[in-house]
């Protein structure tokens, strides 16, 4: 196949109408074909077609047209294109001593607070732009985790208040919950086991909608189930249908979550890390792209509202299959833990700015598909943008 006919096939099949890159290339494709059709006798004959779509410069000579390249983009030059801080969620560890501020060694410039800490924190950031955060609640007391992470819904406990506190405290503020039991468990496995250790899916979907219902009803904007028990997300969106909170209560799913060594940092932080096994007959191999789309497609259909895909820059192709797949939705990406804390050592270490690698970083996630990015950057980005 000649050159001229690969690049046309790549760009009608990657033509998406809503898609701007792909209606550049689009265009670059007709005008290829007409020009074949109008000076050569058959298509696989011209060479030049090869010659105008490697003309590139004046896409990115500009700050403007640089611009156009980016779906979503970190920096802002046109009002109408989706940018900072709409499109990024800060994550925040809540214990349950109300007055504790204890930085999280392996997870720089991070913290674990308790809810009296969380308003004086998040007041600046708030006023320099801060829209959304998602909380993890982080039982510090032994006692306080059981078998079925009873403490996961328990209203007195860490997420329940700061919900209600954020709610009255910030109305602006967009509350997401990450929804899982494996910071509330005294295995510290994301579900119910049975007697064996293994995972039991009923019982566990069963609590795990429990937990997100009763967020929803504190009144969460959003809730976030991370612990990837098979249908959880419909029974989750039954529930809120049941409720009456179907209509104001988003469901962003954690579909496609690979195991892998990017979380260690933040189980450090949640204190969650399993007492036994792994959590590897949970969430997804890291070469098992076939079941993340399988799982993205069956979320979709389970109801959810918002797909993510975690890790984040070890899985760009990922996400943009959850965007192909998905394409009316948004899609979010978790830049995770170990990413954060990767990228901290290597400008600790002199490999690169930790500004300049932010950017890298966040721009790829966003390039792939995200509109959404999850960062433990977000207070660095309110400042640097
Ligand atoms: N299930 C809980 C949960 N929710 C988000 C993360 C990871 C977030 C991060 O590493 O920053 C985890 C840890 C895990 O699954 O082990
Ligand atoms: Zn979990
Ligand atoms: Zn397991």
């Amino acid at each position: 196949m000649s050159f001229s006919n690969l690049v046309s096939d790549i760009a009608f099949r990657d033509a998406n109408p809503d898609d701007r890159a792909s209606q550049i290339s689009l265009a670059r494709s007709r005008t290829a074909r007409s020009y074949a059709s109008t000076n050569a006798t058959s298509v696989t004959s011209v060479s030049i077609s090869g010659d105008i779509s490697s003309q590139l410069h004046a896409g990115y000579s500009h700050p403007l047209s640089r611009t156009w390249q980016a779906e979503r983009q970190l920096t802002k030059v046109e009002e109408n294109i989706p940018c900072v801080p709409e499109m990024l969620i800060y994550p925040l560890f809540i214990t349950d001593n109300p007055d504790e501020e204890t930085p999280i060694p392996s997870l720089p410039n991070q913290y674990r607070r308790g809810v009296n800490r969380l308003v004086p924190f998040l007041a600046p950031l708030v006023r320099k732009g801060l829209r959304s955060v998602i909380l993890f609640g982080v039982p510090l007391h032994p006692a306080a985790k059981d078998a079925l992470g009873t403490a996961a819904d328990d209203p007195a406990g860490p997420v329940i208040q700061a919900i209600r506190l954020l709610r009255s405290r910030f109305p602006q503020l967009y509350i997401t919950t990450d929804v899982c039991l494996c910071e509330y468990t005294s295995h510290g496995h994301c579900g119910i086991l049975r007697e064996d250790g293994s995972l039991d899916n009923a019982q566990s979907v069963d609590r795990i909608s429990d937990v997100a219902l009763a967020y929803a009803v504190a009144g969460a904007h959003c809730v976030a189930p991370s612990d990837m028990n098979d249908g959880r997300v419909r029974a989750i969106k039954l529930k809120l249908i049941e409720a009456g909170l179907a209509h104001r209560v988003l469901l962003m799913s954690y579909s496609a979550k690979f195991s892998g060594c990017l979380y260690g940092p933040f189980r450090d932080a949640a204190g969650s890390c399993p007492s036994f096994g792994d959590r590897r007959c949970y969430q997804l191999p890291p070469g098992g792209r076939g079941l993340a789309r399988r799982a993205i497609q069956r979320d979709i259909a389970e109801g959810a509202d918002i797909i993510m895909v975690k890790p984040a820059s070890s899985y760009l192709d990922i996400i943009r299959d959850a965007k192909d797949l998905a394409q009316d939705m948004p899609v979010a990406a978790y830049q995770v833990s170990g990413e954060f804390a990767m990228i901290h050592a290597g400008a600790k270490a002199g490999v690169f700015d930790l500004k300049t690698m932010a950017f890298e970083s966040t721009e790829g996630i966003l390039r792939a598909g995200a509109g959404i990015v999850v960062s433990y950057f977000v207070p660095e980005f309110l400042d640097w943008l």
